[in-house]
């Protein structure tokens, strides 16, 4: 399905197949503007070069081979119960603290990556859960850092950070030790989100629901099966961010929605001091999703205290 088709998505998630034909009587002709060709923004091209990936790794790894690997994977842990259980026991919003070795807004933010000991870091230091971004291309990071942050024993159960667009993705990520998945709101219709979530409840998998805005908000909202929505402050299309978008979309009748329904919010990008917190905290949300404030600096595990303003770590 065309994304822009449904629900009136703006990002295109393949590249269209050309422009429409025209018929006038016996003749056909395609009108070729410039647009239909290039990606128009930067998600864009994000997800038609992940279209393509896809196809290379579903011939290499089709579904019927994945799901026999699925009962070898190490056991799904409850990304959600985990959040509720940091939030409650530290007062402060639980964190999932990133890996995100470069990004396409900022290019390389730490040189020097080393996946598990980060990991580590990030856990001794507070963190509840993790995000793994394995996306290559842009994002320098890859399944098997997923896959090895698994392996060495880390119990903070983990996002697969990924621009999913195929229920294949759902399996792959779990086959390489997932407990959550990333679906955005911007790039998947209704139909699909559901889908996912369908299959994703099968899996043990937490489903993080994505979105920007206020229609993306009520968009999600409609759909009774999310339990975990991220209010991400960054602008997938423009890079712009801004935390006040964290309050905007918790005000009024969706704070209350989303209240009643017991939906967790995550605050997504953008979060860099104590005053950050503190603000999308008294705006709604129960957990933050940080990067680029932790992964840049000297000592990523330690920067946990000073971005919320005191240690959040929980003695063993
Ligand atoms: O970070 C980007 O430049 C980016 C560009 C295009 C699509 C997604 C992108 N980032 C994903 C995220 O939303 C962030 O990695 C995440 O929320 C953490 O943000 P931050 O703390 O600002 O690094």
């Amino acid at each position: 399905m065309q994304a822009e088709d449904k629900d009136a998505i703006r990002i295109r998630r393949r590249p269209p197949t050309g422009p429409p034909v025209h018929y006038v009587g016996t003749f056909q002709f395609r009108l070729h503007t410039p647009d239909h060709a290039n990606p128009r923004n930067i998600l864009e091209q994000i997800l038609w070069d992940k279209d393509s990936q896809l196809t290379l790794m579903k011939e290499r790894q089709p579904l019927a081979v994945l799901q026999r690997l699925l009962p070898g994977a190490p056991p799904v842990r409850d990304f959600v119960q985990a959040l509720k259980d940091s939030y409650h026991t530290t007062g402060m919003p639980a964190l999932i603290a990133e890996l995100k070795k470069a990004s396409p807004s900022k290019g390389l933010l730490r040189p020097n990556f080393d996946p598990v000991s980060i990991a580590q870091a990030y856990q001794k230091n507070g963190a509840a859960c993790l995000s793994v971004l394995t996306d290559e291309k842009y994002f320098q990071g890859s399944f098997e850092n997923l896959h090895a942050i698994r392996s060495a024993g880390i119990k903070c159960p983990l996002l697969c950070k990924e621009f999913i667009i195929d229920a294949w993705q759902i399996y792959y990520a779990r086959s390489k030790g997932a407990d959550a998945i990333l679906l955005i709101a911007a790039v998947l219709p209704d139909a699909d989100i559901k889908y996912m979530i369908k299959i994703c409840n099968m899996l043990g998998l937490a489903a993080l629901v994505e979105v920007h805005d206020e229609r993306e908000m009520d968009r999600v909202l409609a759909i009774d099966s999310v339990n975990l929505i991220g209010i991400n402050n960054r602008n997938l299309e423009t890079f712009e961010v801004d935390i006040s978008n964290t309050k905007r979309l918790l005000e009024g009748e969706r704070g209350r929605i989303i209240a009643q329904r017991d939906i967790l919010v995550v605050g997504e990008s953008g979060l860099f001091t104590p005053e950050d917190i503190t603000f999308v905290q008294s705006s709604g949300v129960q957990a933050v999703l940080v990067g680029e404030s932790l992964i840049k600096q000297e000592d990523p595990g330690k920067a946990i205290a000073g971005l919320f303003g005191k240690d959040i770590s929980v003695p063993t």
